[in-house]
């Protein structure tokens, strides 16, 4: 017969089983609803892709445990923030991770009072030590801390300026990693300070390599041209294409909802949805090749009488529809640029005409009124006026 301990280790077991079971549960569906892109966000320096020169330099540094300042620079959803995250794990692991790295980005006030108070406090702060031997076998921690500065092309000149101090002061104990788009508003003599990293656009091969592992992961069928439609779509950027592929999937059903009844053991349906070209583009906000080409048409010179009343037709059209104007920008750009009928001369006078339009977008100007006016003017040059 079972003593009074045996059934009271036997209950406790239990309700520890029942406790670890309900984690896992909730663990579970906290990835599921997570966004894609942190989900796949690169854990190690080997997960980041299509940045090899990078990577290799990084990972040689993390051999040496031994950093220079770095400065990041890209187009976004490149991998940058990604990659100084990984390296920052790699080194300290997760128990030094809080002490030793502070990452403050452009949502945070980055003026110069920051940079004398917050960064400078960070910077001259000592070093908290390593309590277990095997913890420092496992993580290099290497003797100081790392402060990200991400989106540092927002900075003021005059923050910019006084980092340049900070930098050199606490150079013993700190390491700084700027990250940023524009590297050209990082002004030289902290550039100069720093080991420069470019981050390029991602190649079609990587890119589609990426989705398609993410893709299976979820479950998620992919039609043919699907992928390519995403990479085209997101013009390089990969969080972007994750975006898309997320939206998707929710969109033809295929992201099993938490807590929803499923049928498969890892908590996603048997059945595979699959996500189409035409799913990929409704949802990235693409205009239908038809309707570009019925403003090109109305472009066109005609015999019959001027071009205003047709043109202004589809423009109206096309605003009505909800489309953006940055959309049609870019797509009749395309269109123009590629069309073999265009006379290179004319593209010329064509493409400073795009590049006004875009510029009056940026700072704000009424979207229907700049199509028109681009549009017209453009049929203006193709009508040799
Ligand atoms: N090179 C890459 N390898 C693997 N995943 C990537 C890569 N680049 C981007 N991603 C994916 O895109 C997401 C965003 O990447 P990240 O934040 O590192 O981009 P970023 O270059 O810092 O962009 P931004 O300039 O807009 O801050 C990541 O969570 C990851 O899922």
């Amino acid at each position: 017969m079972a003593s009074f301990f045996d059934l009271k280790a036997r209950k406790a077991a239990l309700a520890n089983g029942a406790a670890t079971k309900e984690t896992e549960k909730k663990d579970g569906e906290n990835t599921r609803v997570q966004p894609w892109v942190e989900k796949y966000r690169p854990k190690t320096l080997s997960d980041v892709t299509a940045q090899d020169h990078t990577i290799t330099v990084l990972q040689r540094t993390l051999q040496a445990s031994n950093l220079p300042h770095m400065l990041f620079y890209g187009p976004p959803g490149t991998g940058k923030t990604s990659t100084i995250l990984a390296l920052a794990k790699e080194l300290y692991g997760p128990e030094l991770m809080k002490s030793r790295v502070l990452e403050l980005n452009a949502s945070d006030e980055r003026g110069i009072s920051i940079v004398r108070e917050k960064v400078k406090d960070f910077a001259r702060m000592q070093l908290t030590n390593v309590s277990s031997a095997a913890y420092k076998a496992r993580y290099p921690c290497p003797p100081f801390k790392i402060i990200i500065l991400d989106e540092a092309d927002s900075m003021t000149q005059d923050a910019q300026s006084a980092l340049r101090r900070t930098m050199e002061t606490y150079s013993k104990i700190t390491r700084f990693c700027l990250i940023c788009n524009y590297v050209t508003r990082i002004i030289d003599p902290l550039a100069s300070r720093c080991s420069k990293f470019r981050f390029k656009s991602l190649d079609q091969g990587n890119a589609k390599k990426r989705l398609e592992e993410i893709a299976e992961k979820e479950k998620v069928g992919l039609d043919e041209g699907a992928v390519e439609g995403l990479i085209n779509c997101a013009e390089g950027d990969l969080r972007k294409a994750i975006t898309y592929l997320q939206s998707a999937a929710r969109l033809v059903g295929a992201v099993q909802q938490p807590g929803g009844g499923d049928d498969g053991e890892d908590g996603m349906d048997v059945d595979k949805k699959t996500v189409s070209v035409k799913i990929v583009q409704d949802i990235a906000g693409v205009i239908p090749d038809e309707t570009i080409q019925r403003l090109v048409k109305a472009m066109r010179p005609t015999t019959l009488g001027g071009n205003y009343t047709p043109i202004a037709k589809e423009v109206e059209d096309m605003v009505a529809d909800g489309w953006s104007a940055g959309q049609v920008v870019t797509q009749l750009y395309q269109a123009v640029v590629y069309d073999e009928t265009i006379e290179d001369a004319q593209k010329n006078k064509i493409l400073l005409v795009f590049s006004e339009i875009d510029k009056r977008l940026v700072d704000g100007a009424d979207e229907h009124l700049s199509i028109l006016d681009l549009a017209l003017r453009i049929s203006g040059i193709l009508g040799g006026r």
